[in-house]
């Protein structure tokens, strides 16, 4: 038997649209897999009724093919599906590391992420990277076609989720198609100032470096009350605030000292709106964690 803690994670950080990502310490799913002749799926915990126990319904099952590991799974869910925190990633992410240990099939963590993203294609139809990666690797992680790279950063996280769900699969209908050269010189310009921010832990360049002139502005129109907990967020310190990776989750960068402020001036604006909403004290963290093997 083995057992992983696979930590959700905030794709896209703004500027970085399906290729930054990063591991956030809380929360996260723990899956635990034991050898079967045929995969079985459990899911337990946060919104488990939400989510598909059929092996070619859930993340994990694609994961399952790829390794050639049939398992007995047990999912207990810490990151709420639909959320914008790579729900559906974490899990896909602890099964890859989980059953590549159980089978001893030798695979370096890279070399997981592609398999984890397998599972990504089943729930949005595309195999994203963006959140697989740094729930298996840790820190803040640049995926392309090429492959990842990692960077342990040290930065200070709000993570504000409200309760409504958006799926990723209907916040990828509202991405432009297109986006002018004007849009992309400014968006290159940001997602290169917050990489230089990530090698130096510097939450302040992270934050300036989050903005983004094409997607995120498209996405904020399907949460309710972004526009008022963006503007709270930075009243209480905030250094950058963006959408989490499809939403409804909204990330916010600052100094560590500041994140129990801003967290309370988002929720505060949310409860304005009229939405629950629940916040993380966060910070970038580890990837996915063998507990018990
Ligand atoms: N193991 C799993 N964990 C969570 N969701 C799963 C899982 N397997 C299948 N799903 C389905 O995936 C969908 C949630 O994934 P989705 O990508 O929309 O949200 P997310 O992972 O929280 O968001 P994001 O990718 O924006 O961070 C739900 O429809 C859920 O039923
Ligand atoms: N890059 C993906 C991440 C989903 O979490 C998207 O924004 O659609």
């Amino acid at each position: 038997m083995v057992t992983v803690r696979a930590p959700a994670t905030s794709a896209n950080l703004g500027s970085g649209f399906d290729v930054f990502g990063a591991a956030l310490t809380r929360p996260a799913d723990v899956v635990t897999v034991e050898k079967a002749a045929e995969t079985t799926i459990e899911v337990t915990g946060v919104g488990a009724q939400y989510i598909p126990e059929d092996p070619e319904k859930n993340t994990v099952g694609a994961v399952v093919d790829a390794l050639d590991a049939p398992a007995r799974i047990h999912i207990d869910k810490g990151v709420r599906p639909a959320s914008g925190l790579g729900s559906s990633a974490a899990s896909a992410a602890g099964a890859a590391v989980a059953l590549n240990r159980l089978y001893d099939r030798g695979l370096s963590r890279s070399e997981l992420v592609p398999i984890a993203a397998e599972g990504e294609a089943v729930v949005s139809g595309v195999a994203h990277s963006d959140n697989v990666a740094p729930s298996i690797l840790g820190g803040f992680t640049v995926t392309t076609t090429e492959g990842t790279h990692a960077v342990d950063a040290s930065i200070p996280l709000v993570v504000c989720l409200p309760d409504v769900a958006v799926s990723t699969r209907d916040a990828r209908r509202v991405v432009p198609e297109t986006a002018s050269m004007e849009q992309l010189v400014e968006t290159v310009g940001n997602a290169a100032t917050l990489a230089v921010g990530m090698c130096r832990s510097d939450p302040d360049l992270v934050g300036a470096g989050m903005s983004d002139p094409v997607v995120t502005p498209e996405r904020a129109r399907l949460i309710t009350g972004y526009d008022d907990v963006r503007e709270a967020a930075f009243d209480a310190g905030a250094a950058g605030v963006t959408v989490s990776g499809a939403g409804p989750a909204i990330l916010a960068v600052c100094r560590a000292g500041r994140r129990r402020s801003v967290a309370g001036a988002m929720l505060d604006a949310f409860s304005a709106a009229g939405i629950e909403a629940r916040a993380y004290q966060t910070r970038i963290g580890r990837g996915s964690t063998i507990l018990d093997a």
